[in-house]
């Protein structure tokens, strides 16, 4: 998983694909700019007259709904159609999921109309999209009920979909096969917007590659250890963001492939 996290890295510097979001207004310029940091072009388009042209030109979508509206979600259900149809990678980011009836029906719904490649969340999110239960107190998680790995590939079951768990250990899984990803920071916790900077690495890495769970394990990877590095450099969690993004854009192959931290689990 070394060498291919560290060449789909290389590969998504070299295509450059472009990331459409629709996502939150908290975090969307970090969102653009750890995107341009990894390598790929962001671009965030979120009125529904333009969804559709726009996921025909990209090379994945990811949809967050930290900060959602109905009118953002029938956006979000018609650019993952869009998406569908020319069959690119969808993410969702189920930002607060549990924590309001609203989110928890969107997130379903978009669930539902769209064939979603690969959700990635918090252990509060995951598990209540699992239906076996989370802790989420606005978009912070409290973790899920039972034991992450089952939660995870839970969930992965009820929508057909990768799921990318994140937390200490991220956790990546689909029917049969898990990633566990030990690279990161506990810092990440202390900067709002990390898990949707997560998200949109995973779809710079889920459009260079062609196969989403080692996509979104090679994402967590880079993401993890550019964090962990950050960490080294910084005095607090506006000196952590800085080096973040400068982290994310010096990130090597050689770095990747010494320092990776991952575990595969087959049979699960
Ligand atoms: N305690 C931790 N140690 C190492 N990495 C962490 C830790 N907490 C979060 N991360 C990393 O931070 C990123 C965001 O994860 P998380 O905090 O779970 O998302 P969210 O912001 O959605 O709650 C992920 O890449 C994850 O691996
Ligand atoms: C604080 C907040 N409120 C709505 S969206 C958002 C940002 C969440 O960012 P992250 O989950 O990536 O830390
Ligand atoms: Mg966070």
């Amino acid at each position: 998983m070394n060498t291919y996290a560290a060449t789909l890295l290389e590969t998504v510097r070299s295509t450059r694909p472009l990331i459409h979001h629709i996502t939150n207004t908290v975090t969307i310029n970090d969102c653009a700019n750890a995107t341009l940091a990894i390598g790929a072009a962001p671009v965030m388009a979120g009125a529904i007259e333009e969804v559709g042209e726009m996921a025909g030109i990209a090379g994945a979508l990811v949809l967050n709904i930290g900060t959602l509206s109905p009118a953002q979600v029938d956006a979000m259900v018609a650019a993952g159609k869009a998406a569908n149809a020319h069959d690119i990678p969808v993410i969702l980011d189920p930002v607060g999921v549990g924590a309001t009836t609203l989110r928890t029906k969107s997130a379903e719904k978009i669930l539902r109309e769209c064939t979603v490649t690969i959700i990635k969340g918090n252990a509060g999110e995951i598990g209540v999209l699992a239906g076996s239960g989370g802790t989420v107190r606005g978009v912070d998680s409290g973790g899920c009920a039972g034991n992450p790995l089952e939660v995870a590939r839970r969930c992965a079951e009820r929508w057909s979909t990768v799921v990318a768990m994140t937390g200490e250990t991220d956790i990546v899984c689909e029917n049969g096969e898990a990633y566990l990803i030990r690279n990161g920071s506990p810092m990440m916790e202390r900067l709002s917007g990390t898990g949707c900077m997560a998200a949109s690495v995973v779809g710079a890495f889920a459009a260079a590659g062609d196969d989403p769970v080692k996509s979104a394990a090679a994402a967590l990877i880079a993401f993890g250890l550019a964090g962990e590095r950050a960490e080294r450099e910084s005095a607090g969690p506006y000196s952590f963001r800085t080096a973040l993004f400068d982290e994310l854009a010096s990130l090597s192959q050689e770095i990747i492939i010494s320092e990776a931290q991952v575990e595969q689990i087959r049979g699960i």
